[in-house]
């Protein structure tokens, strides 16, 4: 609450600046002219003046006695014209300023403004280690943040741009409620005079004082005038640097002193917390504090939507047999692990779930399964950083087997990165055995966990059988779909549908199917056909409950589904050229991205202004023989003769002898792919996972050779593009 109020206050206090830095005082060049010229400039337009002050904003103004009274202007220090009277604090800011230092509750305020300040820069530090942290290191600190959901990627996107001004206005903030509280105690120059040695000979004109002569006008704070002409009252300078007090009649300098370190830095620490005398720092205070507000609400947001993650246990981790471990952070890594884990459960297993920081001596455990997530640049998630070091520090008596599931993005470039690292550490022990490979999981697919946990379940045999409505997944817009047609070529088949209720897909988003027989989701990677058509590319499995539904589907029929929307899977717009490699099915998105390739020329005859420019596409696909493109053909020839693909290079791997994978192309065509890169193209990889493994490595081999960067460098600026199942 307080940190809301000061910070709009603070929003406000900003604009004050700015508002008097747009006052028309300021005089071109003032700053050059000599404290000679501006005292002789100004004495002639005045009679009696008092001193003679600059303010941070570079304003000259004048105190003199004028018909008898005293009054305080703006001067021209060229002229003396007086420009303006001193400008008077608005109320708005009044106001403002008083409940911002105190809240209107004296010293009791003043401590919990301190206080607040303290507690915002704990936030803003943390901020920063925790966006280093996500974004996988200081390196990475501004690179593009993958879109979760709409708080998670704004509360990042601005606090990284606003947490360096938040943290200067914390840090300035504290230290100027230290000097109000005396706890910094400010000093006053005290100048000791020599009064029995003054003299007013030999007389100097006071234009004629060295000091005058050599310093600018830029130098100074304010001068004030002898208050008689007795000699004993000298001119007091005050300069940005030091004090210094000169005889009035013969400019002999009769006491000096630089300021004290503590006021220059209080000096420094009000500039930066006002933003006084700079508009572009008054600005950026401004934005810094107006998102103060916005990173609360998002704050708050994420953190009221974290998924629960408390973890009850029926059974001591000594006493089970089943030992589930999850690296989390966001919580729905756990969520799946606590359904695995209450199934087991049910099937009447000891099992006990916990952290993967928490590994330790397991005495009666036989299986151990780990479940986790990646972060950072493939690295663990905050309760499994510790995991691989305790795995040394903590063995176990009796040998075990393991499962590792991962569970990650494809749109990261270091797919489920940890996961490979912690099966690889166990695999490691003496005393673990593998039972299978990493099982992954994309985008916190229900579909895919549930198959895993399914075929685990029936080595063990236990029947699993998952329940997704136990997990909080993000909602999908539903909409309905006719068929209009199913094209089918051996065991695949092409299903384009027809959108009844308007709903905006884009090519690379995703169709959630989910059969009535089992209930369980399938995602298809939607190929945009345009007025409402797209395409799916499906193979059948032969037990396949859902392809074989849908392959059995007949014109008209209507289908009921939902629309994933797959930002991070779009065909770039302003890239000059994408690569497009996928493998069997995986053409399906790319179908739409070409299809939507639509010529300048052509644009321009429709009067189409908004549709996207023409680049050039280049796909690579893979499949067993000539018979699996097939089905794409015609689309794939109709598109290269209407010049919205440039090139398509299919690799078969079960042609001749040789076998030929899309990774050797584009190890061949390393040369021009760098090239595509180095220019700002994109390249976009769709299919199997196996395969985006294997094509990654050799594009980490092409930057590194010809361009002779990391692959991530591409990746953090989204020229690398993966969807892959
Ligand atoms: C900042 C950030 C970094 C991520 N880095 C990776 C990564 O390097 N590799 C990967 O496969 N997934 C990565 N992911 C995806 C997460 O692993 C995935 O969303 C996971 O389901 C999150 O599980 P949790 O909610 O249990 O933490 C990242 C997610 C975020 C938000």
């Amino acid at each position: 609450m307080f940190l809301l109020a000061v910070s709009i206050t603070g929003t406000i206090l900003a604009v004050e600046p700015i508002s008097n830095k747009l006052h028309p005082y300021s005089v071109k060049d003032a700053g050059d002219l000599t404290l000679s010229q501006t005292l002789i400039n100004l004495n002639s337009s005045y009679d009696e003046i008092l001193s003679i002050s600059k303010d941070r904003n570079e304003f000259v103004s004048v105190s003199a006695i004028i018909d008898g009274q005293t009054q305080q202007f703006y001067v021209d220090p060229f002229t003396g014209e007086a420009l303006g009277p001193l400008i008077e604090k608005a109320p708005i800011f009044q106001f403002s300023t008083n409940f911002h230092r105190s809240l209107f509750l004296k010293s009791t305020g003043r401590f919990l403004i301190g206080l607040v300040s303290f507690l915002l820069l704990l936030i803003a530090v943390s901020g920063i280690v925790l966006i280093a942290k996500r974004q996988g290191g200081i390196k990475h600190f501004f690179s593009p943040v993958v879109r979760e959901n709409y708080s998670q990627f704004n509360h990042v996107v601005y606090s990284r741009f606003t947490l360096i001004p938040i943290l200067i206005l914390s840090l300035s903030g504290i230290y100027l409620s230290l000097l109000r509280f005396n706890i910094i105690p400010e000093k006053q120059l005290v100048h000791q005079i020599d009064y029995d040695s003054l003299s007013e000979e030999p007389r100097l004109a006071y234009e004629d004082f060295e000091l005058f002569k050599n310093t600018p006008l830029s130098e100074l704070k304010e001068i004030e005038y002898p208050f008689s002409e007795f000699v004993e009252d000298y001119y007091l300078i005050r300069l940005k640097d030091r004090e210094v007090l000169l005889n009035q009649y013969t400019g002999e300098v009769l006491a000096q002193d630089k300021n004290p370190m503590v006021n220059t830095i209080s000096s420094w620490a009000t500039v930066l917390h006002t933003g006084e005398g700079s508009i572009i720092w008054s600005v950026i205070l401004g934005l810094g504090s107006l998102a103060i507000p916005f990173l609360m609400v998002t704050g708050f947001i994420i953190y009221f939507k974290r998924p629960k993650s408390s973890v009850k246990n029926k059974y001591k981790n000594s006493e089970s047999e089943y030992i589930i471990l999850v690296g989390t952070e966001g919580g729905t890594t756990l969520q799946y692990a606590q359904e695995f884990h209450k199934n087991l459960l049910k099937a009447g297993k000891r099992s006990f779930l916990g952290q993967m920081n928490h590994y330790n001596s397991f005495e009666k455990m036989k299986h151990l399964v780990i479940i986790t997530a990646t972060y950072g640049q493939g690295e663990a998630p905050i309760s499994a950083n510790n995991f691989i070091k305790l795995l040394r520090s903590h063995p176990q008596k009796q040998s075990f087997s393991f499962s590792v599931v991962g569970f990650g993005s494809t749109s990261y470039p270091k797919f489920c990165e940890f996961a490979y690292q912690a099966h690889n550490a166990l695999r490691d022990l003496e005393t673990a055995e593998s039972t299978e490979e990493v099982f992954t999981v994309n985008d916190k697919s229900f579909e895919a966990f549930s198959n895993w946990a399914f075929s685990w379940g029936s080595k063990q045999g236990v029947n699993l059988q998952l329940d997704k409505s136990a997990i909080n997944l993000p909602k999908k817009q539903s909409t309905d779909f006719v068929v209009v047609d199913r094209l089918t070529k051996q065991d695949t088949f092409l299903l384009t549908l027809k959108n009844t209720n308007g709903i905006e897909t884009a090519s690379g988003d995703l169709l959630s199917i989910t059969p009535k027989e089992d209930g369980r989701e399938r995602l298809y990677s939607i190929g945009d056909l345009g007025g409402g058509t797209l395409a799916i590319s499906v193979k059948r499995h032969p037990n396949g409950v859902c392809s074989n539904w849908l392959g059995d589907l007949n014109q008209g029929e209507v289908l009921s589904c939902g629309v994933v929307k797959n930002p991070h899977f779009r065909l770039p717009k302003k890239a000059k050229e994408t690569v497009l490699i996928a493998t069997g099915t995986g053409i399906g998105p790319f179908l739409g991205m070409i299809h939507s390739n639509t010529p300048k020329n052509a644009l321009i005859k429709k009067g189409n202004q908004n549709s996207k420019p023409k680049q050039k596409l280049r796909l690579y696909w893979g499949g067993r023989n000539p018979e699996s493109l097939e089905l794409y053909e015609s689309f794939i020839d109709k598109a290269i003769k209407d010049k919205k693909l440039d090139r398509f290079t299919p690799a078969y791997s079960r042609l001749d002898s040789e076998k030929v994978y899309v990774q050797h192309l584009i190890k061949k065509d390393g040369q021009e792919i760098a090239q595509t890169l180095k220019s700002g193209g994109c390249v976009m990889i769709c299919g199997s996972i196996a395969m985006q493994r294997e094509v990654t490595k050799e594009l980490q081999g092409i930057c590194n050779c010809y361009l002779k960067k990391d692959l991530s460098h591409f990746q953090n600026r989204k020229q690398i593009k993966m969807d892959c199942y």
